[in-house]
């Protein structure tokens, strides 16, 4: 299997030249240059696979440049009850008639994040131990990438992570995971603005293709592709546990923000998995569910992008859409770089809703999507755990709102949960008044000391930092 960009770079790229580069020469976002088909018979035999075998079924389709022991090993390793808490990883919890939660975040840091990141720690280490290379990573994150990124790669060898957050956006529970780690290759830097703008620069400075190649810079952002490849896997995993027979239809609901989780999910249905219906749920931050309404993508600005009780979505500028659009637009790069590239920067949107493409995309693709508010968050936070004794997280509570909207009777809808309530114990209280369970390993984490960098919105000021800290080390 080979990867291309999607906004045309001529390169033909190796999965594992792909992990370390993130983001494309051009500024697009790797993509397969094909979707492996699975057909029927082979969903049947994947029923009685483990996660992790399953795991390998499935990144063996796109992983062309690691030996198979070698990549059956790191799934082994990856994906076990001790790291997630149960032997099934990512099991299934019934709600209600046909309504069913899969669980993705008894990870180590509570999020699904860790679902992908714990491979993503493996993988890199592998890679980098066989080409006796290092790695700075830059991130960005909104809460969750953060701290799932730093508890995978804390003491990994030749791994540097330079992780930027929106100051003053997060958790008090999301930053005490991050700033409390003091890992001496973990480096947390606040930025003055929102995710976006923090997403901004890790694109600016990976796009700096001479400072890239100097300070080996990598993403773990879900502008990776082995980021996406790994969530993969458990859409596959959701739908043979919630479906009986062959060819049977099942719907994902998806809390949404920077579209990487749903475009895991756009991937396997392309693959074959019959996925009915990918609804995609935002919170007041509406840009997804506005495009997907109307085929008109229209990025908000810093101001205009809120703060709101599901802080992890608060993002107006969703990397991975770029993804979708390839392949909405029949895999046209040129046409993709003209909206991404151009039209975005020139004018900050685009308007595909006079496209044919557009037309059918939701009977072509699947999707949906709806928008939850904080009064709905809190509704369906109580009503979720007054009728089936099962305490949400916000995000996942977003969610649940928007599959409310979009459900078919007689088909099983799953809904991904993406964090634990304890992220968010304000919003908890809010809602239920009491506090959500804390696991002991997190007890006293906000009174641990800090250690974090603050610095302006700026690329450069960001380059500057990292060369200072890649030089004395
Ligand atoms: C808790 C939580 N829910 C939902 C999302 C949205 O996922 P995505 O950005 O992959 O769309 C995020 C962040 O990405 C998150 O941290
Ligand atoms: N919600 C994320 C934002 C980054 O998303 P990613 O999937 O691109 O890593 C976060 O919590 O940090």
């Amino acid at each position: 299997m080979h990867y291309v960009s999607t906004r045309g770079h001529s390169g033909r790229k190796q999965f594992c030249e792909t992990l370390l580069e993130g983001l494309a020469p051009d500024g697009g976002l790797y993509v397969p240059e094909t979707y492996p088909r699975v057909d029927d018979a082979t969903l049947d035999a994947w029923r009685a696979l483990s996660y992790p075998s399953l795991a390998f079924e499935v990144l063996s389709l796109y992983i062309g440049d690691i030996p198979s022991a070698d990549l059956k090993a790191i799934c082994e390793k990856t994906y076990t009850p001790e790291v997630f808490g149960s032997p099934k990883i990512a099991p299934l919890r019934q709600l209600g008639k046909g309504l069913h939660l899969q669980e993705l975040s008894n990870g180590p840091t509570l999020a699904f994040k860790d679902m992908a990141m714990q491979l993503l720690g493996n993988l890199l280490e592998y890679e980098l131990a066989r080409r006796h290379e290092d790695l700075n990573i830059l991130g960005a994150t909104s809460g969750d990438t953060g701290s799932a990124a730093e508890y995978a790669m804390r003491g990994k060898r030749g791994v540097r992570v330079f992780m930027l957050s929106p100051r003053g956006r997060m958790s008090a529970f999301q930053q005490a995971q991050m700033f409390s780690l003091q890992d001496s290759n973990i480096h947390n830097i606040t930025i003055d603005g929102v995710f976006d703008n923090c997403q901004d620069i890790v694109k600016r400075v990976s796009s700096d293709l001479e400072f890239k190649q100097r300070y080996r810079i990598g993403a773990v952002n879900s502008i990776n592709w082995a980021r996406l490849l790994a969530q993969v896997v458990y859409y596959f995993y959701g739908y043979l546990q919630a479906t009986e027979r062959r060819s049977a239809g099942a719907s994902f609901t998806v809390p949404s923000g920077n579209f990487g989780n749903i475009c895991a999910g756009h991937v396997a249905r392309m693959m074959g998995l019959p996925i009915s219906r990918l609804v995609l749920a935002t919170n007041e931050n509406d840009v997804l569910d506005e495009f997907f309404r109307t085929g008109i993508y229209r990025v908000r600005s810093r101001t205009d992008t809120l703060e709101t009780s599901s802080p992890s979505m608060d993002i107006s500028k969703a990397s991975n859409l770029e993804r979708f659009v390839f392949d909405l637009l029949g895999r046209d790069a040129g046409r993709t770089k003209l909206l991404f590239e151009d039209q975005l920067r020139e004018r900050g949107a685009f308007d595909l809703s006079g496209d044919p493409c557009f037309a059918d995309a939701a009977a072509r693709f699947g999707f949906r999507s709806g928008r939850s508010t904080h009064a709905d968050r809190l509704a369906t936070i109580r009503d979720t755990w007054g009728r089936y004794d099962t305490m949400i997280d916000p995000h996942t509570a977003d969610g649940v709102t928007v599959a409310h909207m979009h459900g078919s009777p007689g088909e099983p809808m799953i809904v991904l949960e993406t964090a634990l309530p304890i992220k968010f114990a304000a919003t908890i209280r809010e809602a239920l008044g009491r506090e959500p369970d804390r696991p002991a390993r997190f007890d006293g984490i906000e009174d641990l000391p800090k250690r974090v960098e603050a610095l302006p919105a700026d690329a450069q000021a960001v380059k500057n930092y990292i060369a200072r800290i890649a030089q004395t080390h």
